[in-house]
């Protein structure tokens, strides 16, 4: 497993975000991870990104601590943010090449021109980000992410703002890198669970109500539909 959740929780002051969850993660699955507005997704994917650290309980990243070892795990993970903080006067490969300096990168021109390709940003690549559309600024996010060839990625609202071409360009870079590395993305599109994922996690007020595969919470739940069963499962 290379990710490992451990009775993680967090308060915002008096708000319990994320109540005591444990979960793994492996290579080579796409892990959708699914709950209402304000269930705790962002604040699990910020703990393990280590941007945020739990009150109590652990999670680590490859065998790696989130909350000792936070340098390694920001190597060993690409994030993708709710609202991806990007440098909007920041040319797109100079943006770019700042992050995989960062990550101290050999061969940068040839990786960011990849990356490019990879998301499918040529079109705007010689551009100001703060001059992109929503979606592309997305996929700008998405190359920041992917860049340094991270074992564990995780996305939050990946396809948010995406057109109906777009989103299916993204999923299907999202579902190939899925071969892999261990991808864990937050959705609330149920469509797009059923396309690429092969395990779901529904939470709830911060606790988790369903761990499973696709297959088998579509068979535990007979003919429903998985918004159905998403209805069921978090009222
Ligand atoms: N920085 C913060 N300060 C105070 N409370 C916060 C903060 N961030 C999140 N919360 C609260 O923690 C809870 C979980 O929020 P979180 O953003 O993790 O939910 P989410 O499942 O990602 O929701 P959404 O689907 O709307 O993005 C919510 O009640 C939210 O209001």
């Amino acid at each position: 497993m290379s990710v490992k959740v451990r009775s993680v929780s967090k308060h915002y002051g008096k708000q319990k975000a994320v109540d005591s969850i444990s979960f793994d993660a492996a290579p080579g699955r796409i892990l959708g991870f699914l709950g209402p507005n304000g269930a705790g997704k962002s604040t699990t994917m910020k703990m393990l990104s280590s941007y945020l650290m739990p009150d109590s309980g652990s999670a680590s990243i490859c065998g790696y601590d989130t909350q000792g070892q936070s340098l390694e795990v920001k190597r060993l993970i690409g994030y993708l943010p709710e609202n991806t903080p990007l440098y909007l006067d920041m040319y797109v490969k100079e943006f770019l090449s700042f992050v995989a300096n960062s990550y101290q990168l050999s061969q940068t021109a040839k990786k960011i021109n990849d990356v490019i390709e990879q998301v499918g940003l040529q079109s705007e690549q010689h551009k100001k980000i703060g001059m992109l559309s929503k979606g592309y600024k997305q996929r700008v996010g998405l190359a920041q992410a992917i860049i340094h060839d991270p074992k564990v990625l995780i996305l939050d609202e990946p396809t948010s703002g995406l057109d109906p071409n777009q989103l299916l360009d993204i999923r299907s870079l999202i579902k190939s890198l899925g071969t892999d590395k261990t991808v864990i993305l937050s959705t609330h599109i149920m469509q797009e669970v059923e396309a690429i994922c092969d395990d779901v996690i529904i939470i709830n007020k911060g606790k988790i109500v369903a761990d499973t595969s696709i297959e088998s919470l579509i068979a535990q739940h007979g003919p429903l539909s998985l918004e159905d069963i998403f209805r069921n499962i978090t009222v």
